[in-house]
C-alpha cells in the first residue's frame, strides 16, 4: 500500500486537473438536506485551492435554519476549533492562506462536519493533509455527523489506515452519496 505521503502528493495533482478541465459543482444529497434541523449547527470550511467547494451545502444549511461555524487553527499544538460564522462576517487570514473567522468568534460543537480532505475510500476512510486537525476534532465531538467532502477523482483504491484515523460516516462528492 503506498504511503500517505505519497497518496497526498498524487491526489492532489489529480485534483487541479480535475477541477482546471471540468469546474464541478457540489449539489447538496438528499440523505444530508433531510437531516437538518432548526438551530443545528454545521461546521463547514472555506475551500483552498482545488479542494470540493461545500457552499451548496453550507447554504442549504442557512436555509433550514442551521448556524455555521468554520474552523480555526493556530498552530498544530493548539486543537482546531469550531468558531461560530454568520455569512456576512469577514474573515482574517491564517496560516497556509486559510480564511478563518475572527478569533473572538463564539466556540460552538458542531452537530454535522463537512470536512475537507485530500483522498477517501469507500470504506469511508478519510487521509486529509497530515497534521491531524480533523482526526483530533472528530474525537472531541464523538456524537457529530461526520461527511467527507470531495470531488470523486479524489477515491483511492484503498487507504493506508493507521490507529488514530476516524473514519467519515458519508461522503458527497459531485456524482453520489457514499454511506455504509
Ligand atoms: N479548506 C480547508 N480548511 C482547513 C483545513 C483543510 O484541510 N482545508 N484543515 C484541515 O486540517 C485545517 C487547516 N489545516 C492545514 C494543515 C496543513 C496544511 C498544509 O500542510 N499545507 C501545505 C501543502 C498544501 C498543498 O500542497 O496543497 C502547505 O501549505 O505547505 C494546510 C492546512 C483547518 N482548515
Ligand atoms: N487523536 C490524536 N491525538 C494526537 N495526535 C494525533 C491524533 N490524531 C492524529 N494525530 C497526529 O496527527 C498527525 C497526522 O495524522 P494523519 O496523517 O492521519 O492526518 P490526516 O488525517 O491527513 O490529517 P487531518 O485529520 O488534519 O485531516 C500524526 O502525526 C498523528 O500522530
Amino acid at each position: 500500500m503506498p504511503d500517505k505521503q505519497a497518496v497526498r502528493t498524487a491526489t492532489r495533482a489529480a485534483r487541479d486537473a480535475f477541477v482546471a478541465a471540468t469546474c464541478p459543482v457540489m449539489t447538496p444529497p438528499p440523505a444530508y438536506l433531510e437531516r437538518l434541523s432548526h438551530g443545528m449547527t454545521v461546521a463547514s470550511y472555506v475551500p483552498m485551492g482545488s479542494e470540493a467547494d461545500p457552499s451548496p451545502l453550507a447554504r442549504a444549511a442557512v436555509e433550514a435554519g442551521c448556524i455555521i461555524a468554520l474552523p480555526h487553527i493556530v498552530n498544530r499544538a493548539t486543537p482546531m476549533r469550531f468558531l461560530s460564522w454568520d455569512t456576512e462576517a469577514a474573515l482574517i487570514a491564517g496560516p497556509f492562506g486559510l480564511h478563518q473567522p475572527a478569533e473572538h468568534a463564539a466556540e460552538l460543537s458542531p452537530d454535522i462536519i463537512l470536512a475537507p480532505l485530500v483522498a477517501f475510500d469507500r470504506s469511508l476512510n478519510r487521509l486529509g493533509q497530515g497534521a491531524g486537525y480533523y482526526d483530533r476534532a472528530f474525537l472531541r465531538f464523538p456524537d457529530s455527523w461526520r461527511i467527507g467532502i470531495a470531488w470523486s477523482i479524489q477515491q483511492a483504491e484503498s487507504l493506508p489506515v493507521e490507529s488514530w484515523d476516524v473514519p467519515l460516516h458519508a461522503i458527497a462528492t459531485e456524482r453520489e452519496w457514499i454511506t455504509r
